[in-house]
């Protein structure tokens, strides 16, 4: 009981308070507590497999460890970590490329707008590519580039959360958006030892790779997020293993489709151009028009392990949105393995 009454003072109006798992009443976990406490032998914690077709798989864990633990674990982490937030070059050369294209390809441009920008934009292994016509259209860009930095210097150009790196030693650094954290060592912060043998007794039953290298996120309020990306980076090779685990606050993380040629997204060719321009621009228009891709959401809960398999890095984007009403800090540690 003690663990419930805590978790309700720890939390106030966290989206965990106020909207409990979906058919889960108060009552059915108020039993699985007092349950928990007079278990004599440790029940395997309950899995849930969701398949994403094309070899990629999550595995979600809502409660890999008790919830005392967790925030003895969350106190632990939030007090000792040297959390940083550093600048990332989101709208900077290191994470955009332009390339120039016909355009029949691009109707949008060079009639530009914040919108075309949108449409026009696609990501390829971790770059963000500006589809772009003419100088009239660079002109804009860089405009709207000074126009961003003078009016959201910090939201544009802050890492919208606390990090933190841990590395086995001799390791390739990991380097993304144009900056390379600085890697600790695990020796620094024994409390990552014990967390990553509870990950480990659990991920057990899921075989596959071991992890030598941990990024930590640190969401102080709902105004902190992680935007689409997907965790392909080469160093993690092509069928990268990544066990997520949440601490505090429940966020909502989404998983969805990358674009492809068959719902109706630019895919670009070999060179990184967009496909010969074939027919009207009526045709092109028609190649454009991006219909809703898949989507599936999962509400990560405090002492949660989510374990993301297969080719989800290659085929799928995550994120944890902005929410308002999470009000209290949420840490998530992702246990990697960077190819050694
Ligand atoms: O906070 C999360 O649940 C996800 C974090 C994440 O995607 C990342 O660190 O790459
Ligand atoms: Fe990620």
């Amino acid at each position: 009981m003690a663990s419930r009454l805590r978790l309700v003072c720890r939390t106030p109006g966290a989206v965990g308070d106020s909207a409990p798992d979906p058919g889960v009443s108060v009552k059915a976990e108020a039993r699985e507590l007092e349950g928990e406490a007079n278990r004599a032998e440790p029940q395997p914690p309950r899995m849930e497999v969701t398949y994403l077709g094309g070899g990629s798989k999550v595995v979600y864990v809502p409660r890999f460890v008790a919830r005392e633990k967790a925030w003895e674990w969350f106190d632990c982490l939030d007090k000792n970590i040297p959390w940083t937030r550093p600048e990332i070059r989101v709208f900077g050369r290191s994470s955009v490329q332009v390339r120039t294209v016909s355009t029949l390809d691009c109707p949008f441009l060079p009639f530009s707008c914040v919108r075309c920008y949108r449409r026009c934009t696609v990501w390829q292994n971790g770059q963000m590519l500006i589809l772009q016509e003419t100088l009239l259209g660079r002109l804009f860009w860089v405009v709207t580039k000074m126009l961003i930095q003078i009016y959201f210097p910090r939201s544009f150009f802050l890492q919208p959360r606390d990090v933190c790196y841990i590395a086995d030693e001799g390791l390739t650094d990991l380097k993304y958006s144009g900056h390379q954290p600085h890697a600790h060592s695990w020796d620094e912060f024994p409390v990552l030892k014990d967390i990553l043998k509870a990950v480990r007794s659990v991920h057990d039953a899921l075989p596959g790779s071991y992890f030598n290298s941990l990024l930590l996120n640190r969401y102080k309020t709902g105004s902190d997020y992680v935007s689409w990306h997907a965790d392909d980076e080469p160093l993690y090779g092509p069928t990268p293993e990544i066990a997520s685990v949440t601490f505090g606050c429940e966020r909502e993380f989404l998983l969805r489709k990358k674009p492809t040629k068959s719902y109706g997204t630019i895919v670009l060719d070999s060179s990184h151009h967009l496909p010969a321009a074939s027919g009207s621009k009526e045709a092109a228009r028609k190649r454009l028009k991006v219909t809703a891709p898949q989507q599936h959401s999962f509400v990560l809960k405090h002492g949660s392990l989510l374990v993301m398999r297969g080719y989800t890095q290659r085929d799928w984007q995550h994120s944890v949105p902005k929410r308002a009403k999470a009000s209290s800090p949420r840490i998530n540690l992702t246990f990697r393995h960077v190819l050694t």
